[in-house]
């Protein structure tokens, strides 16, 4: 069985939960980071470390998590020529990390399942940013295609190159879990509990219709990290999912 069958049928306990609860730690260095994880405690078991950190010490400190027992997914949104892109992902294949997400393009796609091969790292396909709208794939010169379509596709070209799981807004994640089926991850960023800021996001989704819509991890920075109590938030979060869980 896959670690995505093992997590995807899970229960509505709390520890289940906090498998599916990614904590993006989008904050300026290890420091910051290592204060928010203090603070966090059991409530949080997976952490990803995306641009801010990773250039800023976020490599050692993902082989400390990792060393700690912790889940790392490292964000690094790859996309090169193949030879750089799979050779790339073999030098983070070693770090232990969970995921590493690059983005959803055929040659791109290849090179990343060829590069973690013999690793336990899983590759994550980026569809289309959830910062983006239909009108903001016009402006980067696509032509004019619903970002839902062009998720569609490129979760269907990501399973057919055999890439271990999908990004994708939870405004698409029923019809990318119908394409990629159950043995697969769909991790939904852009997550905002009802009335939180939505930021640069676009395609924003509730905890709970994350989860009903089928996301098996559900990605969340700001709502954690600038709140007030990081971890009473993310309880709050892990309870919404919780009972948003189908039985
Ligand atoms: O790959 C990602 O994690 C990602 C893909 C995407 O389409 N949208 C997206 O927001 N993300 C990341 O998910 C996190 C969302 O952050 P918040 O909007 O603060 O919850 C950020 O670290 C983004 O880099």
């Amino acid at each position: 069985m896959s670690a995505a069958m093992s997590l995807r049928p899970g229960t509505r306990s709390v520890e289940d939960m906090r498998e599916r609860l990614i904590v993006g730690l989008d904050v300026p260095g290890v420091e910051e980071a290592r204060a928010l994880v203090s603070r966090l405690g059991d409530a949080a078991v997976f952490y990803k470390i995306g641009y801010q950190l990773a250039y800023a010490g976020g490599f050692e400190l993902a082989r400390e998590l990792i060393g700690a027992g912790k889940k790392v997914f490292l964000d690094l949104k790859l996309h090169d020529i193949g030879n750089t892109v799979e050779e790339g992902v073999r030098s983070v294949a070693r770090l232990g990390a969970t995921f590493l997400t690059v983005h959803a393009y055929p040659q791109t796609m290849r090179a990343a399942v060829a590069g973690r091969a013999g690793s336990s790292l899983k590759i994550l396909a980026v569809t289309v940013l959830t910062s983006y709208d239909d009108k903001d794939l016009v402006e980067a010169g696509y032509a004019p295609v619903p970002a839902a379509e062009l998720v569609a596709r490129r979760a269907a070209q990501a399973r057919d190159i055999g890439v271990d799981g999908i990004v994708c807004a939870a405004t698409e994640a029923a019809r990318v879990s119908a394409i990629v089926g159950p043995n697969r991850f769909v991790v939904t960023p852009g997550i905002r509990p009802a009335g939180a800021d939505a930021g640069d996001q676009k395609r924003v989704v509730t905890p709970a219709d994350a989860i009903r819509a089928g996301a098996t991890h559900l990605v969340v920075a700001r709502p954690i990290v600038k709140a007030a109590d990081p971890r009473a938030a993310a309880e709050a979060i892990l309870a919404e999912m919780g009972a948003a869980f189908p039985a």
